[in-house]
Formats: structure tokens, sequence, C-alpha cells
């Protein structure tokens, strides 16, 4: 694909340059059965990792001790998970049977932490307590508890008002590209929308984009185990992740602020109502990036607009205008620009006083039949991507990214 634009400078070619050999040389090592040696590999440190030593860890293991306000339990889950993974790295540990409730949680916590490094999780540990003491001490203070921002969420903003709860993706510099640790930050935020009072859930952004899908660094962070170990884990990531959507119980919906890309698109099958702005796009270039449909997409996709149009869209990378998107059933209503916010948030907020439960039985009733094959669905989908991630195509579709080489 031509070049489109030139937003990315030198100084960002010569970090690219970085890490685009590092990927060379991860592949190398595979294509060799792994007997190459590459020192540069074993050393990876991702940016983040740099920033918390032991000391910090430990020094905010003590400030949690001394927190003021209990932080709730989704938070303590989360410092849990990251403290385990800091700590031990990946859960390596059983499942608990369904009626240790207690430990259950964690152990889930844990597990969606999946693959993330141990220094990264180190300073995500810092980052959360750290946060926390700040937000303990003064932030929050005398506001409405309704109004409250959710502590513990870095890559997303989880607020509750009027019987909705909003979960707004915030990497706008990014255009909201999904990393890993924002996967689980959404896992979490709708385990926990799933059991607040409210009456529906929002997922949105911030910034000019919905989300440009899945955020291509996650290519880059291969940790000692190898390429392989990182698919695999990977795709645990994200059948967790699509298992949340299929799963959520309430009504739940997509407040599409601008473009969409890759899985940001894929999941909006399994939303309840998608609201666009005229300027939202709807892009799944998976072919281009040597990559495979998930979401359940294979599935719903062709459901809604009929096996041509999806076609269209999964297999040859298609980019519908929000007019063309609803057209085809993937999005409900579409609204000019000028008033998108004014007129949905309107609307929302007139839904949410509906009866709770009643929408709530409504949902499961519709829903209810598809659960079990959408996880088979989502099952096939990610154990196949797992190959995907390991194949030339992929991998050469992910260099030129980052060397500029293709921009959608
Ligand atoms: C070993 C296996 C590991 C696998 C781990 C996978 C985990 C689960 C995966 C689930 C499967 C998901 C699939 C998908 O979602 S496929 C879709 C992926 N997305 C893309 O390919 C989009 C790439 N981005 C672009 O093409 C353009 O950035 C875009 C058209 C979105 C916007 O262009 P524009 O010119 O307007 O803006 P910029 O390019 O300047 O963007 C601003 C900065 O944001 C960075 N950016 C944007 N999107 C991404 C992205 N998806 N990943 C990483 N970075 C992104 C961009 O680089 C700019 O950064 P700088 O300001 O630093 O230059």
């Amino acid at each position: 694909m031509p070049p489109q634009n030139s937003a990315h400078g030198p100084p960002f070619r010569v970090a690219m340059a970085g890490v685009v050999g590092r990927l060379i040389r991860c592949w190398c090592r595979r294509a060799v059965g792994g007997s190459l040696k590459v020192p540069a590999l074993q050393l990876h440190v991702s940016k983040t990792a740099m920033g918390a030593s032991q000391k910090d860890f430990e020094n905010a293991m003590n400030q949690v001790k001394l927190l003021k306000e209990d932080p709730g339990n989704e938070v303590k889950l989360k410092l849990y998970a990251l403290y385990k993974q800091a700590t031990e790295g990946p859960c390596n540990t059983p499942k608990p049977g369904v009626f240790d409730l207690i430990n259950k949680a964690k152990w889930e916590a844990w597990n969606a932490l999946g693959s993330l490094p141990k220094e990264t999780a180190r300073q995500n540990y810092v980052d959360l307590v750290s946060g926390l003491s700040s937000s303990s001490d003064s932030s929050s203070q005398g506001k409405p508890e309704a109004e409250r921002k959710q502590a513990g969420y870095e890559t997303v903003v989880m607020t509750s008002e009027e019987g909705i709860t909003k979960i707004m993706l915030n990497r706008p510099a990014k255009k909201n590209a999904l990393t890993e640790q924002m996967y689980q930050e959404i896992i979490l935020a709708l385990e926990a929308a799933s059991k607040d009072d409210s009456a529906i859930t929002v997922l949105t952004g911030n910034g000019d984009y919905y989300s440009s899908g899945n955020d291509l660094t996650n290519f880059t962070n291969i940790p000692p185990e190898g390429v392989e170990a990182k698919a695999k884990n990977s795709a645990i990531l994200l059948r967790n992740f699509v298992g949340s959507f299929i799963d959520f119980p309430k009504p739940l919906v997509a407040v599409v602020n601008g473009p969409a890309v890759g899985i940001s698109v894929t999941v909006l099958g399994l939303f309840d109502l998608v609201y666009a702005t005229d300027r939202a796009t709807f892009h799944t270039p998976f072919s281009h990036l040597g990559q495979t449909p998930e979401g359940c997409s294979s599935y719903t996709f062709p459901k809604i607009m009929g096996p041509a149009k999806a076609a269209e869209m999964l297999i040859f990378g298609k980019k519908l205008t929000a007019g063309e998107a609803c057209a085809q059933g993937l999005v409900t209503e579409v609204f000019p620009d000028s008033s998108f916010q004014k007129e949905v948030w309107t609307r929302l907020k007139a839904y949410s006083k509906l009866p709770q439960n009643a929408m709530r039985i409504s949902k499961q009733i519709i829903r209810s039949q598809e659960k079990e094959k959408l996880h088979a669905i989502n099952a096939k989908e990610s154990s196949i991507l797992q190959e995907r991630w390991l194949s030339s195509e992929c991998m050469n579709a992910i260099m030129n990214f980052f060397s500029q080489k293709a921009k959608l």
C-alpha cells in the first residue's frame, strides 16, 4: 500500500528501527528452531518497564498499607493481580473451584494479565498505588459518589452517572489503540459494570478516534520465553476480552465518536446498540495485516449484513462510512457530528430510566440462545489468530507499519 502521510518524522523511524530489528531477530530465532543466540532479544525491556525499581515497588507495597480509604474490591483485585504478576510472572496455578469465590476472583484477575512482563506489572502496580494515594489524599473528596471517576484504571476512564456507566478509551494521542493493559482494564471495567447499579453500559473513545484497534506495539513486547509463548498468551487474552462482551448481562451501547479499526469494529456485533457520528468509519483490514477476523465477527457479520457484504469487509478490508454501516445493520443510528454527543446522551439518559430488570431479562432472552455458539466461535477465531501471528505475512505487515512503508 502506498505511504499516505508523513506524520512520523525521522526520530520515530529511528526508534522504530530498533523495534523492527527486534522483531526480525525474534523471527530468525523461531525460523531456526530457537537455536540462534540473540542476546538482545532476551534483554527486551519495555518503555514503562524501565521506570519502577524494586525499591519503588517495595515503597508502593508499604504505601498500600497506609491508604486512608478502602479502594474497593475491584482495585484490590487489580493490586493483587499486578503483585502476583510482578513477583511470580504469568498465572501458573490451577483455577479454584466455582464455590471458592474469593480465590476464584483473585485467580481470574491474575490470569487476565496474560503474558504481561514482570517489569511492566511492577510499574503498573507502582502507578496504581501512586494514583490511589493522591486520590485518597484529595481529589475525589466532596464529589457526589455517583459522579466519581473510578480509581484503578490508567488507560480507560470509568464513570457512573444517572444510571449509565461509561467506559471511555483514553489514549487519544494513539487513536485509542488497544494495548495489552487496555484489554485487561476493559475486561475488569466490564466486570465491574456488570455488577454495579447502573442500567446501561457505554463504551466510547476520547479524542477524534473511537479506536484504531489492536496496538501494533503489542507485537514488540516479546518475553524471554519467545514468540510462541507470546502468541499463546495473547490468544488467551483475546479470548477473555471477547468473552466479556459475549457474557455482558446488561444493555451494552457503543458510542462511536470517530473512526473505528480492527477489533473495535468486530466486537460491535456483540453490542445491543451502536450509535455513530457521521465522521465515523468502520475498517477491518485483516488480510492487509496477514490476520483473520476475531470478536465473533466471522459469525455475527454474515448474520447481520449477509455473507457478501461481510466478505467485503472481513476478507477484502473494505472501509465503510457510518451511513453504509448503518444501511448494513452494523450501526443502529448515525448522528451529525455537530450534535452527536448531545443527541446520543439525551437518548441514553431516557433509556436508562426504563425498568432495569426488564431490560436485562430481555437482553438475556435475545442473546442466551447464541451464547454457547459465540463462545465456541471466539475460541476458534482466537486459536486461528494464534497461528496467524506467527506467520511471515503477519510479521511483514507489522514491520511495514513500524517502518512506515504502509499506512492503512
Ligand atoms: C506475537 C503476537 C502478539 C499479538 C498481540 C495481539 C493481542 C490481541 C489482538 C487482537 C486482534 C486485533 C486486530 C486488530 O485490531 S487489527 C487492526 C490494527 N490496527 C491498525 O492496523 C491501525 C494502524 N494505524 C494506522 O493505520 C493509523 O495510525 C490510523 C489510520 C489509525 C491513523 O492515522 P493518522 O495518520 O490519522 O494518525 P497517526 O498514524 O499519526 O497516529 C497517531 C499516533 O498513534 C499511533 N497509532 C495509531 N494507531 C495505532 C495502532 N493500532 N497501533 C500502534 N500505534 C498506533 C501512531 O503510530 C501515531 O504514533 P506517534 O504519534 O508516536 O507517531
